[in-house]
């Protein structure tokens, strides 16, 4: 087959392949990205057991592959789905069922659907005030934990309709409990991804569904919980709409009240909780973190945009009518966080059917020949290279390896094929699985930042240290691979 001409790093081993050095390296990308450098935009490594796996970070492959009915989810993407979120997610179904759920749900995450909750985020950033303001006047905090704790509760208030405060303890105990789990991302945990892998989709379910795991039986009991909690809030929804009460404004509200069309049935609705809960939590609660590192360690960085955010608030009649799209330098830095920290950097893909990738440029194969196409058989499995695409120097300037937010406001940025929702990005992923909730995630980061760089200002604290590593979504991890990340915030007003 052409992929085993395809070039690509040596592999060390047959066990794990090239596995343990994209998936657990010292830090994030430290092979990944040299790689990229060394073999270009699409090149073979090795997956457990001796398997060809592509990287795939060419902008028209990428295009192809997130847009075609032919890939669908790779073997462990499909335990975590069926794990995770459960068989009514959204995420774990396919096809023409796929797109009438997506449908269904789509009226919860429109831009106007989403610009309503902009109180509720406002809200939500206050509260994070409120816990610095507890603090003297200049400490050090894990912005990360705090991050997480504020998109935990922006994503039940802003879902669900309801504070956490007011959610069964046992299920928001068991929601953290499993944020904790994908720490546990190992060398082991790699070898039961690729032994689970090789089972057929169906004895693999089964399989996941009956494991007497103590791992397994958290993730059974917080999908549970989920739905439970989900379920009750489209009956309290039901009940008041039915009633011609006062509706929130809130995700599970629009989509109950749209369930008479008979685009969704209620279960639909509950079927996503742990979902959207876990979805919608981590992934903005560590971009955001990213993000504000970044302004840590660059004091006149963040001192310009202070000044963006005091001169729009100052300008704006209520604290409320902010737009937050016309902040140049704000949207830059969230722009750039999300290019150079994808949360979820390769998603992993599998052909359904044998099919052919074209590629933006030719490549020259090991035997000397070169192609524009690489043909790809059935069961062939695929790496959409998020975070290798968002690194080609070609696309985002020399400097594509360096934090630099300017790029989006001096026009040095090549304008390439548009792949993802968002300013070209494919962070948020593209085609039929684009991410529901990318403008939700835009709105929040926006809001939580205006907030916190309008009251305090950060900087590294002495001795800084974190690691990045992929552990189901990009964690900021610490000396003793804990979650955190640890800034020095000063109150400054
Ligand atoms: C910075 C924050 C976020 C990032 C980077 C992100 C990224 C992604 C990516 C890459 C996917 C596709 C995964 C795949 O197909 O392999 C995805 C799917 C999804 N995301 Fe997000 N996400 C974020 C925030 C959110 C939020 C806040 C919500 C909910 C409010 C959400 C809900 C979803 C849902 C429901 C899907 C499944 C879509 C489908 O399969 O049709 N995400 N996200």
């Amino acid at each position: 087959s052409t992929i085993r001409h395809v070039p690509g790093p040596p592999s060390t081993s047959w066990i794990f392949g090239n596995m343990l050095q994209l998936i657990l390296p010292p830090q994030h990308g430290d092979y990944e990205y040299s790689w990229l450098n060394i073999y270009g935009s699409v090149y073979r490594f090795k997956g457990c057991f001796g398997n060809d796996r592509l990287m795939v970070a060419d902008p028209t492959a990428l295009k192809h592959i997130v847009n075609s009915p032919d890939f669908v989810f790779g073997p462990t993407l499909d335990i975590l789905v069926q794990c995770l979120f459960g068989e009514r997610s959204v995420m774990a179904r396919e096809g023409t069922d796929h797109q009438r759920l997506r449908a269904g749900l789509n009226p919860g995450f429109t831009a106007a659907a989403v610009r309503s909750y902009q109180p509720i985020f406002e809200k939500v950033a206050q509260g994070i005030t409120e816990k610095l303001e507890h603090e003297s006047e200049s400490f050090s905090t894990d912005i990360s934990a705090l991050f997480s704790s504020a998109a935990f509760d922006a994503i039940s208030e802003v879902a669900l309709g309801c504070p956490t405060g007011n959610l069964d303890p046992k299920f928001v105990k068991t929601n953290l409990e499993v944020s904790h789990l994908t720490l546990s991302q190992s060398a082991s945990a790699i070898l039961g991804d690729a032994l689970l892998g090789i089972l057929p989709p169906y004895i693999r379910h089964k399989l996941i569904l009956n494991l007497p795991t103590k791992n397994l039986r958290l993730l059974h009991a917080q999908r549970a919980l989920a739905t439970e909690a989900g379920a009750r809030a489209v009956c309290e929804k039901r009940d008041l709409l039915a009633k011609g009460g006062d509706a929130t404004e809130d995700v599970f509200t629009l989509l109950v009240d749209s369930v008479s069309t008979g685009a969704l049935g209620f279960e639909d609705i509950s079927g996503q909780t742990s979902l959207l809960m876990l979805a919608g939590g981590e992934t903005t609660a560590n971009t955001l973190a990213f993000g504000l590192f970044e302004l840590a360690r660059d004091s006149e960085l963040q001192q310009r945009l202070r000044v963006e955010i005091q001169d729009a608030l100052g300008a704006a009649t209520n604290p409320t009518s902010i737009s937050y799209d016309n902040l140049p330098l704000l949207n830059a830095v969230i722009k750039e966080s999300l290019r150079m920290y994808p949360v979820i950097p390769f998603p992993e893909r599998v052909a359904a059917t044998n099919t052919v990738i074209h590629l933006s440029h030719e490549i020259t194969l090991t035997n000397g020949q070169r192609v524009k196409q690489i043909p790809i058989r059935k069961g062939q499995v695929i790496m959409t290279g998020i975070g290798s695409f968002q690194r080609i120097e070609e696309i985002w300037g020399r400097d594509a390896n360096k934090f630099r937010p300017g790029r989006w406001l001096d026009g040095s940025m090549r304008s390439a094929e548009a792949v993802g929702p968002f300013a070209n990005l494919l962070s948020f992923s593209g085609g039929a699985r684009t991410c529901l909730g990318w403008r939700f995630a835009v709105l929040e980061m926006q809001v939580i930042l205006c907030e916190l760089l309008s009251k305090f200002s950060f900087t590294l604290p002495a001795g800084h240290f974190h690691r990045i590593r992929f552990v189901g979504v990009l964690q900021p991890l610490d000396e003793k691979g804990d979650k955190r990340l640890s800034l020095c915030v000063k109150r400054i007003l």
